[in-house]
């Protein structure tokens, strides 16, 4: 018989402890990763209750949004985030929590350290209090951000109760252009469709240019599932993918690796598969893109002019469109280029990877950030920052200008006390523009590493496309 299951559908079937009826299930969870925002109130609401944790070896927990990112930083740098990595740190010792503590391989931003780590496997359910677990997807693990009362429930029973999504899959035909990224195609396909495309779906994301992709691009691709609204991203593992894992400290090793493998090639969508939406993207024409506004969906190619109120008809959206343009210091139908920045952030679990780090220090190398933006670069993990200082990145971006910091998430939430000052412009790697995201009164345009550093260096926006020793 044909296969009719999608790659969501056998992840999830695998998962299910109990059918509760009317599309609801409870689900075994493979992995619960915990951070210093989230991760303190679930651990203390069970130690509050008397309980102990159902299976603590499958829980692990790091210090991301409230640390310091200040080379030489230490817990107490930021005096808030000392509070709330004590917490982390006490309550994953008291109640038999692996934590990876700052300065320890393994640190960082909890979508990065998780498949860097091989603790994040493809085919495994993986849950953390947090929007961005999407991002796990894109090794093919089925990976949900949760809220305070779902991870309480999941620490003390190692399961999740949950309706089943609806599918969309997303098939994205030909391949990149140069100097076109997975940050441009997600900036892409948010614009096109909008953030509400997604609402209550698994995306899989498919097709030759996904297949192309290095692991961590497809990491930034599913990263940006939850700002199309989805509950979750999704990618087929593949031999990439395999390989990705062969040398991860906590992956299987030997031949239990090869029976991993085995099972991971199960991990596909049948031919006959039904999902309830399917696109088709081609990814051959798309350029450099960047967002313009306070939304990701609000996204244009580097070469287009930003909206104009005079030619939307609704009123109401008329004036958004007017108020969005005031907050972000820009005028209708301005070209996006030549725009003059103050900040560039190459960081977040969208883009912090070595990767990213190696195609912004491709664009750096050898020039000189313009005198008039603070550049920073925040590694997404400490094993990214060691990786990337072996290859001697750190020196790369340092001789050019950029602050070379410790990792975690920074200014990509300015929780930790980083951020950018009122009015000030930002081009930023990560996947949130929102009104007061990086600080009260920044304006954020994300885009990817190649286009942040591009900015750096010229001091406006530019087309990293068009600077053509980027290219050669
Ligand atoms: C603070 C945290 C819970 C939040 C999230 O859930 O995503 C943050 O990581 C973000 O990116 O906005
Ligand atoms: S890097 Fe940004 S988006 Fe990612 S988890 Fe941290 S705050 Fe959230």
């Amino acid at each position: 018989m044909m296969g009719t299951k999608s790659l969501f559908d056998k992840l999830w079937d695998a998962h299910i402890v109990r059918d509760l009826g009317d599309g609801w299930a409870l689900l075994h969870i493979d992995r619960h990763l915990l951070h210093d925002l989230s991760g303190p109130p679930a651990l203390a609401s069970i130690a509050n209750r008397g309980m102990q944790l159902h299976h603590p070896d499958l829980v692990f927990a790091t210090p991301d949004h409230a640390v310091s990112s200040r080379p030489g930083r230490i817990s107490t740098t930021f005096p808030l985030g000392g509070k709330l990595h004590g917490d982390l740190s006490r309550l994953s010792a008291e109640m038999g929590v692996r934590m990876f503590d700052l300065g320890q391989p393994g640190q960082g931003i909890v979508h990065v350290m998780g498949p860097e780590l091989g603790i994040v496997l493809p085919g495994l359910t993986v849950i953390c209090g947090d929007s961005h677990t999407c991002t796990n997807g894109g090794i093919g693990a089925l990976a949900f951000g949760v809220g305070s009362s779902e991870s309480t429930h999941a620490l003390a029973t190692q399961t999740l109760r949950m309706q089943k999504p609806r599918q969309l899959r997303i098939r994205c035909t030909g391949r990149l252009g140069r100097g076109v990224t997975a940050k441009d195609l997600a900036l892409h396909i948010i614009g096109k469709y909008g953030t509400a495309a997604g609402v209550g779906c698994v995306v899989e994301f498919c097709g030759p240019a996904v297949e192309a992709m290095a692991v961590e691009e497809r990491l930034t691709l599913c990263n940006l599932a939850v700002e199309l609204g989805a509950r979750t991203g999704i990618i087929a593992p593949d031999d990439r993918t395999f390989a990705y894992f062969r040398d991860k400290p906590y992956a299987p090793t030997g031949e239990l690796f090869n029976q991993a493998v085995d099972y991971w090639q199960t991990l596909f969508s049948d031919d006959h598969a039904v999902f309830d939406r399917e696109e088709q993207v081609d990814v051959s024409d798309l350029r450099p893109t960047i967002t313009w506004g306070t939304s990701p969906e609000q996204a244009i190619t580097v070469d287009g002019c930003v909206p104009s109120p005079c030619d939307i008809e609704d009123e109401a959206e008329r004036n958004a469109l007017v108020a969005t343009l005031e907050y972000m210091g820009l005028e209708a139908g301005q070209p996006i280029v030549g725009t003059p920045i103050d900040w560039v952030f190459i960081g977040s679990c969208a883009n912090s990877r070595i990767t990213d780090l190696r195609a912004a220090a491709e664009v750096v190398r050898g020039k000189k950030v313009s005198a008039s933006v603070t550049a920073w670069v925040v590694p997404g993990s400490e094993n990214t920052k060691r990786a990337a200082e072996a290859e001697g990145l750190d020196r790369i971006f340092q001789a050019a200008g950029f602050v070379w910091r410790e990792p975690g998430c920074s200014i990509c939430v300015a929780a930790n006390g980083e951020q950018i000052p009122a009015r000030e412009r930002s081009v930023s790697t990560s996947n949130r523009n929102f009104v007061g995201r990086q600080g009260p009164g920044a304006r954020t345009h994300l885009a990817s590493p190649a286009m942040a550093a591009a900015a750096a260096i010229a001091g406006v926006i530019v087309d990293v496309s068009a600077v053509s020793e980027v290219m050669s």
